[in-house]
């Protein structure tokens, strides 16, 4: 490595991977040539940051016009294209508009998509980036009824959100927010669902604030139908999300236990012979006070059938149903340069962040973390991990070229999530819900309804995991119990009693 011969760093994707993975190159890479490649004229950073515990983080992300990071970082070359090929034999990389970059060092951060159910139908839309939530916002302002598919993240925030519409929330399981929480947090969140958001308690520390510099403003050029990066905390905040109906503020029904089996159009239904369902006239997180007179139509747009026979005609689906990597670069160049992915679609990679590929490194959404995890971590797609990773990434590349040995990052040790679901704040710490720990743990409650619910999941006498709803106070506590590996046995009992101070318990 010299001045005149700088290493090449090359990071694509100006998500909060990408964007973490050069400004970590920028500050520790000495004296290295870091060009970041975007397809999206904006680019996510992390501002505010400020950690909760010693791996809970909280910070604000902000998006701001690619160009900054340049302005930002003196070594930093940023350039607006996509990435079409990649030949690991030349180690270069190929853009859409035809140039070509070389590399010495390349991370790909490139994020996923929704994963959407009838793709290419447009009243079946995912969201993603701040172009689909106009879309949606566009769309939804017509919506007497929406279907919205999935128990993730997005559903159960849009759900809480949505106003002036019907909302039918289709769900696998049988309890909500299921990929984040227990059957028994799900049912602590039921009963505000429908709740007048006024009385619902606003958590003081209302999580990471996700602020956007407007598209459109000097220097931030409309967005050009590119993927931009995904959207993150508080991505409803400050958003109109309104349906057609004055007459409705808000009103969900969840038809619990279902798959999609068709998406229908009007005449196909009409041909299909089937019968439409009411989604009021039976139980479950219904509130139909109101009557749905003003809704008899006589067809609608699209309609949908479920598994336990019931069809709905509404104006528009939503599918929340999770994120598929963008692991595949739309050319191929030579056969040498394939990702290897793991099963659900993302580039494996392992402790160093190393794909199989020489020389190249991926981080965030679009890898799998292959490596043995610690007992207490897990991979989900989230801004956390992403941030983490990018910056990991970046070190191990440092640390690759220099010649150096570099140890996992702390962070890796524990499963650590912070976010608001039904204006509740929400840590999820270790093997919250005991994952992979199949039947062998034991679970410890303390739930005061509409207040608190708080979970801990002991193996062998340890704390392995928690979920901790509401102003609980405990995440750093739990944190450290599940980091030290404390035997609890003999404090099992007072753990959760409600008046102990826990944290003087194990002074
Ligand atoms: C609606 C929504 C709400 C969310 N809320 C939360 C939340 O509350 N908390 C939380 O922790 N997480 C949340 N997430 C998840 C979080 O946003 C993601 O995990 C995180 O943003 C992933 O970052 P990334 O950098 O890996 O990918 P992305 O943000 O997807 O960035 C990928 C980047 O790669 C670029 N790119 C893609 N392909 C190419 C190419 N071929 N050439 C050049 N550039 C390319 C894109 O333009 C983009 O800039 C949310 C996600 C969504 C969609
Ligand atoms: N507050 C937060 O932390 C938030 C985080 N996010 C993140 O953003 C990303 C996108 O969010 P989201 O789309 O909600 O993804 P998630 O992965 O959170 O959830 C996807 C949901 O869709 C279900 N699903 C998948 N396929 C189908 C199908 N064919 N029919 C019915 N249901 C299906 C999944 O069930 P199953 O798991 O059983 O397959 C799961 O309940 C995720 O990485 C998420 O973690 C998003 C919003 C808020």
């Amino acid at each position: 490595m010299d001045a005149k011969n700088p290493i090449k760093y090359v990071v694509v994707g100006g998500g909060i991977a990408g964007v973490t993975c050069v400004e970590t190159l920028s500050v520790f890479g000495d004296s290295a040539s870091i060009t970041l490649l975007s397809a999206s004229p904006l680019i996510k950073t992390v501002v505010n940051y400020s950690k909760l515990t010693q791996v809970a983080e909280t910070f604000d992300v902000k998006e701001k016009p690619i160009v900054s990071v340049e302005e930002k970082n003196s070594n930093v070359h940023v350039i607006q294209t996509s990435v079409t090929s990649l030949s690991t034999k030349d180690k270069k990389i190929y853009t859409s508009d035809g140039c070509s970059i070389t590399y010495d060092k390349l991370c790909i951060c490139t994020g996923g998509k929704p994963r959407v159910i009838a793709e290419g139908n447009p009243l079946v839309i995912g969201i993603r980036d701040t172009e689909s939530v106009k879309d949606f916002q566009n769309k939804v302002r017509k919506a007497r009824r929406i279907v919205i598919i999935g128990n993730g993240g997005i559903a159960t925030e849009l759900v809480y959100e949505l106003e002036g519409c019907e909302v039918i929330w289709a769900i696998k399981d049988t309890s909500i927010a299921h990929t984040f929480v227990d059957a028994g947090a799900g049912e602590f969140f039921l009963e505000h669902l429908n709740k007048d958001k006024d009385k619902t308690p606003a958590g003081p520390s209302k999580r990471l604030k996700y602020t956007t510099a407007e598209a459109g403003e000097p220097g931030i050029p409309l967005p050009s139908g590119h993927d931009g990066g995904a959207l993150g905390p508080d991505w409803t905040r400050d958003l109109e999300i309104r349906g057609h109906l004055d007459q409705i503020s808000h009103r969900v029904h969840v038809e619990k236990g279902v798959e999609v089996d068709t998406i229908l159009s009007p005449d196909e239904f009409k041909e299909s012979g089937m019968e439409e369902s009411s989604p009021w006239s039976h139980t479950s997180g219904v509130n139909n006070t109101a009557g749905n007179d003003f809704l008899l139509t006589a067809l609608w747009p699209v309609y949908i059938t479920f598994s336990n026979g019931r069809v709905y005609g509404c104006d528009l689906v939503v599918s929340a149903t999770g994120v598929v990597p963008n692991a595949r670069f739309t050319e191929e160049r030579d056969g040498d340069s394939q990702f290897e992915l793991a099963e659900d679609g993302g580039i494996k990679i392992n402790s160093h962040m190393e794909t199989n590929l020489d020389s190249v490194y991926a981080a965030g959404d679009v890898c799998t973390a292959c490596w043995e995890h610690s007992p207490h971590w897990l991979q989900m797609r989230l801004w956390s991990q992403a941030r983490q990773m990018g910056c990991y990434a970046a070190k191990c590349m440092i640390a690759d070229v220099k010649n150096e040995d570099i140890s996992m990052d702390f962070c890796f040790e524990l499963f650590a999530h912070v976010t608001t679901f039904f204006r509740f704040k929400v840590v999820l710490l270790g093997k919250f819900n005991g994952q992979s720990l199949g039947n062998d743990y034991e679970v410890l409650l303390r739930v005061t309804k509409g207040e608190e619910y708080v979970k801990v999941i002991l193996q062998n006498g340890r704390l392995v995991g928690a979920v901790l709803i509401g102003e609980t106070d405990l995440e750093e506590t739990f944190e450290n119990l599940i980091l030290n590996g404390l035997d609890l046995t003999p404090f099992k009992e007072n753990l959760l009693e409600p008046g102990v101070d826990v944290e003087d318990f194990f002074d």
